[in-house]
């Protein structure tokens, strides 16, 4: 079992992609963030190719590929497609994300408990390319155990339901949820992993949480980028995450 305080932070570079995309224009480029991010302290890169590819496109991770001097997290629904491309690219690691076109984000946890014979096709296939693959589940016993038996050897749970929360007693009710599903997770010998909706208000307390391997943030991390610049903006969430996990 992991209870170290070290934790990873991997920076989600999507939304650098939207604001590209929101013109169709060259810039800015999800691949100089890439690299900014690492000479601030990313630990990985997480990339997300939707369906829709409304931010992120081939071509970023084609080149994330060949510079990235860490590693690329990326992330990809259940789809032929897209398990086509992974076994093309072979990423170090993958998280398998459900996937709906019409949202607006990652709205909840893949249901592995409820579809474990694609899901073990799914993380056997990429194992064989030589993938770490995670899943991103919600904080959810069911969920973590099906996750064990199809042979994922991460997990990342969702933290968009305590991102979300808008009372104190909500707030410490999903933080709690989060927190017991790191420590199951940690029981069942997965590699826990954890994001979604994080940012620089409500990240220390997830980062206090003993045992969570790696956050990864994305969307307030490019929105504080604007103000700031984005090595800026990353260097200040790793060291809020590196205090609180330090103090915890
Ligand atoms: C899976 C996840 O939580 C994030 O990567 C998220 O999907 C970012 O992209 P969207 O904001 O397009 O959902
Ligand atoms: N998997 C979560 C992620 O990569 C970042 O999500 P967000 O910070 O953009 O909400």
């Amino acid at each position: 079992m992991t209870t170290s305080n070290r934790i990873l932070l991997g920076v989600n570079i999507d939304h650098v992609a939207t604001l590209r995309q929101a013109r169709g224009t060259r810039y800015p480029d999800p691949v100089k963030a890439a690299l900014d991010a690492e000479e601030a302290g990313a630990d990985g890169i997480t990339v997300h190719l939707r369906e829709d590819r409304r931010h992120i496109q081939e071509r970023d991770v084609l080149l994330l590929k060949d510079v990235l001097q860490t590693r690329m997290n990326f992330e990809m629904g259940v789809t032929e497609e897209m398990m086509a491309f992974a076994e093309r690219i072979r990423p170090a690691h993958i998280c398998l994300v459900p996937e709906t076109r019409q949202e607006l984000t990652t709205e909840g946890g893949l249901d592995v408990a409820g579809q474990e014979a694609r899901i073990k096709a799914a993380v056997d296939r990429l194992a064989k390319i030589g993938c770490e693959v995670s899943l991103f589940i919600d904080a959810d016993e069911r969920q973590i155990e099906a996750s064990k038996r199809v042979g994922a050897p991460a997990i990342e749970l969702h933290t968009g339901r305590y991102a979300d929360a808008e009372t104190p007693a909500s707030v410490a009710e999903e933080l709690k949820r989060v927190a017991d599903g790191v420590a199951f997770g940690l029981t069942q010998g997965l590699i826990v992993n954890a994001g979604h909706g994080l940012h620089y208000h409500n990240v220390e307390a997830v980062a206090a949480i003993k045992g969570i391997n790696e956050l990864n943030i994305g969307h307030a991390l490019v929105a504080h980028a604007l103000f700031v610049g984005f090595k800026s903006a990353v260097a200040e969430m790793k060291a809020l995450i590196l205090a609180a996990a330090a103090k915890a």
